[in-house]
């Protein structure tokens, strides 16, 4: 359904914008229907560029994005119309997401007379139910109300029902737990599992690895803008291969082990990986050498190679810039 190929983003920065700031650097990943994929990376890893990206919020600086077979990289203003029906997103601050002055109708009403506005008041009214009951939403409980007299689950809800009133196939759900607390977020988050069920796509960008375990289907992982692995979320979270992806699960406090116990078992396996490149081998393995990896002919990652069927991993010196002696 969606896929980026190779997909770009470079800022301007400096006082005068003379220097460039290569925020994501060849991404390719895919959300097909009925799926959770996480963008999983730490804060700057460029996660959000990519979700505004897909949204239209940014324009790519390279790369192409595909959505239904049709290449949707640059869009004029009625394509883009056309394209926010099929795909929206949510983001982490609800309360930024409606003005405070209105009551939240207001959000419903706008989105009418813009998309829908030869349906009737009564067929708008029975919509609108609907769509909040998907989000399990009374209506008497929300309309009528100022955002600040709703909760942020309620709010987050809201925007969600928003979007499903456009009959989307695609959400792209930008940290939208981490404003939330505990009870909220598994609510919202059993939401988002119940929508995939129905056969909504969903790109989850979330820096939260034990989030993105919960939801998602696939989980990409990003360091400094590139993918450094990407597979099944099973087969990452029990036989992470890349060093960043190992740090990252490492940092995740267990409920049941010490900080200790962790270490403890993170030493043993990096003294077993010492010295090898589970990236080099993977390509040695396929009779590859460096250069030779995945390119965009074998429909994988420039730069990432298969290391077990659907399980990809990339080279960590690669991702952070620097030659891979071992490739030397
Ligand atoms: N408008 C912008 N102009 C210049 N640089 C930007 C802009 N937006 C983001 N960046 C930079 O691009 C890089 C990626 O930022 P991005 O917000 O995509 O990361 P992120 O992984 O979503 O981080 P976070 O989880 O903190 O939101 C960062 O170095 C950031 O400073």
């Amino acid at each position: 359904m969606l896929t980026l190929d190779r997909l770009d983003k470079v800022y301007r920065t400096g006082t005068f914008g003379t220097s460039d700031l290569h925020a994501v650097r060849q991404v390719t990943l895919d959300v097909q229907r009925g799926e959770v994929v996480s963008l999983i990376g730490e804060s700057g890893s460029g996660k959000s560029t990519i979700g505004k990206m897909v949204l239209h919020l940014l324009d790519s600086s390279g790369g192409t994005i595909t959505f239904d077979g049709r290449d949707v990289t640059h869009l004029g203003f009625r394509a883009r119309r056309e394209y926010y029906r099929k795909v929206q997103g949510v983001f982490q601050d609800p309360f930024s997401s409606f003005n405070p002055i209105f009551k939240v109708d207001r959000t419903f009403e706008t989105l009418r007379r813009s998309y829908f506005p030869r349906v009737s008041s009564s067929d708008w009214r029975g919509r609108l139910e609907e769509a909040l009951a998907a989000v399990s939403l009374e209506p008497g409980d929300i309309l009528g109300k100022f955002p600040h007299q709703l909760s942020g689950g309620q709010l987050q809800r809201l925007l969600i029902a928003r979007a499903l009133l456009l009959d989307i196939e695609l959400l792209v759900a930008d940290e939208i737990i981490s404003m939330l607390d505990a009870s909220t977020r598994i609510d919202v988050l059993n939401l988002l599992v119940e929508l995939k069920s129905r056969g909504l796509g969903i790109l989850f960008v979330t820096h939260d690895l034990s989030l993105g375990n919960y939801v998602s289907d696939r989980v990409v992982i990003l360091y400094k803008g590139r993918v450094v692995e990407r597979g099944v979320t099973a087969a990452v979270f029990d036989d992470p291969l890349h060093p960043y992806t190992r740090d990252l699960l490492a940092s995740v406090p267990h409920l049941d082990r010490t900080w200790e116990d962790v270490e403890a078992e993170e030493a043993e396996r990096s003294a077993a990986l010492a010295g090898r490149c589970l990236y080099h081998e993977a390509l040695a393995a396929q009779g590859r050498a460096l250069g030779e990896e995945a390119s965009a002919a074998d429909g994988d990652d420039v730069g990432l190679v298969e290391h077990s069927p659907g399980h990809f991993v990339g080279c960590f010196r690669l991702a952070a810039g620097d030659p891979c002696p071992a490739g030397a």
